[in-house]
């Protein structure tokens, strides 16, 4: 059966390509949606992406998940990766791998980033590649999950 992935944005991702270019680059979230969804269907798989503002909206995007045989997510949790518990359950709870993904490297920056509330229950993390961050995660989950 062909692999099902979803791509999950959180909080202010919406602003990416049009704030902090110097941070987070100049490509807006529709082309990293669109270049994801290519890269998916390129190898036979399919891609859906979701993004929210809210917190709740994306826990219930993460449960409907589970009804929808989803293989893998790849998730840019936004500022909730330092303060979610809840987002942390949401993941944990419905038992679909995931992938964490920054595009600054949250390690370099402001001390409240340092520390993940997802990261120990990822399948794994990759943060400070920019955007490409995405196509790496991507294609591990194609490979591997
Ligand atoms: O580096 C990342 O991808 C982050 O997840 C982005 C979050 C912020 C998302 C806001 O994205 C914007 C993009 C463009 C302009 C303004 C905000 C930040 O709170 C995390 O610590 C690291």
């Amino acid at each position: 059966m062909a692999q099902k992935l979803l791509l999950i944005n959180g909080p202010n991702l919406n602003l990416l390509g049009t704030r902090e270019p110097a941070v987070y680059g100049s490509t807006s979230l529709h082309d990293v949606e669109t270049a994801a969804q290519q890269q998916a269907n390129a190898h036979g798989a399919s891609l859906e992406y979701y993004q929210s503002n809210h917190e709740g909206q994306l826990i219930d995007r993460i449960h409907a998940a589970r009804l929808e045989n989803i293989d893998a997510i790849i998730i840019n949790p936004g500022g909730f990766t330092h303060t979610s518990v809840a987002l942390r359950d949401a993941l944990s709870g419905v038992a679909i791998p995931f992938i964490e993904v920054h595009i600054s490297n949250i390690h370099q920056r402001e001390n409240f980033r340092h520390h993940s509330y997802l990261s120990s229950v990822a399948k794994g993390v990759i943060c400070g590649l920019g955007v490409d961050g995405y196509r790496l995660a991507i294609d591990f989950a194609l490979k591997n999950l």
